[in-house]
C-alpha cells in the first residue's frame, strides 16, 4: 500500500507524511466527537467517523494532485493574441492550517502570455489543488503564482485572493464579514506599475 504522500515539486513546503490507515482516521474522528462532548455510539453519529474520513479525501484531495501536471498542457494556437488573460472570481474553499476551519473566497488569476497559453479551466483546477490543502492565504497565493510561473514562463503573473476566514468569524475574535486580500505579482506585473494597476483595476471594476 502506498503509505507515503509524495512531496510534489510544486508543493513548496508541504512536507511528505506517512498516511494513517482509514481505521486510524475514523478512530481519531471518534475521539474528537467525544472531545466535543457527544456520544459517537448514538445513532446519528455512528456512521460519522466513516463519513468524515471519506469527506477528507475530497476536501484535502489537493495533496495527491500535481499542479505541474495539470498546467503541463499548454498551447500556442491563439491567433497571435499576446495580451493579458484574466480569470476572475474563481470560487474556492480551503481550510486554515491553524484551526482546520474553512477559508471561503475568490481567486483572480492573470498572466501575460509569452507564446503559450493555458486552457482556462486549468487555472481553476490549480486554484482548487492548492485550496484543497491546509493553508494560509499567503502561502496559497504564492503557490498558485509560482506554479503558473514555473510551467508557463509567461511575461507576468498576478494572483489576488480575497477570502473570509471562518476561524475569525465563528470563534476567537468573532469578526464577521471581514475579507482578507493577498496578492502575488511576478514579471511585468511586479516591475511595471501601469501593468499592475491595469490588472488590479480589471479585477475590481471590470474591463
Ligand atoms: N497570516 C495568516 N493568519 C491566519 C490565517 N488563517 C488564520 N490565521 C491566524 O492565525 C492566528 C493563530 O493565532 P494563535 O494565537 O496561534 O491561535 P489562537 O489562540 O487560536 O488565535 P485567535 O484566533 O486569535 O483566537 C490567528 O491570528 C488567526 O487569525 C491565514 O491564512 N494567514
Ligand atoms: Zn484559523
Amino acid at each position: 500500500m502506498d503509505a507515503i504522500i509524495k512531496k510534489f515539486p510544486d508543493s513548496r513546503g508541504d512536507a511528505a507524511v506517512e498516511r494513517p490507515t482509514r481505521e486510524q482516521a475514523e478512530a481519531a474522528v471518534e475521539v474528537l466527537i467525544r472531545w466535543a462532548g457527544d456520544d459517537p455510539a448514538r445513532e446519528g453519529l455512528r456512521e460519522t467517523p466513516a463519513r468524515v474520513a471519506k469527506s477528507y479525501e475530497e476536501l484535502f484531495g489537493g495533496y495527491r494532485m500535481d499542479a505541474g501536471a495539470v498546467l503541463g498542457r499548454t498551447f500556442e494556437e491563439v491567433g497571435g493574441y499576446d495580451d493579458m488573460v484574466l480569470l476572475r472570481d474563481i470560487d474556492f474553499h480551503s481550510h486554515c492550517e491553524h484551526h482546520m476551519v474553512p477559508i471561503i473566497g475568490k481567486a483572480h488569476v492573470a498572466y501575460l502570455p509569452s507564446g503559450r497559453v493555458l486552457g482556462l479551466s486549468k487555472i481553476s483546477r490549480v486554484v482548487d489543488i492548492f485550496a484543497r490543502r491546509l493553508q494560509t492565504q499567503e502561502k496559497m497565493t504564492v503557490q498558485i503564482a509560482a506554479a503558473i510561473e514555473d510551467v508557463l514562463r509567461p511575461r507576468g503573473v498576478a494572483v489576488v485572493l480575497e477570502a473570509e476566514h471562518l476561524c475569525m468569524a465563528m470563534r476567537g475574535v468573532r469578526t464577521k464579514g471581514s475579507t482578507t486580500v493577498t496578492t502575488s505579482f511576478h514579471g511585468v506585473f511586479a516591475d511595471d506599475r501601469e501593468e499592475r494597476d491595469r490588472v488590479l483595476s480589471t479585477i475590481w471594476r471590470g474591463a
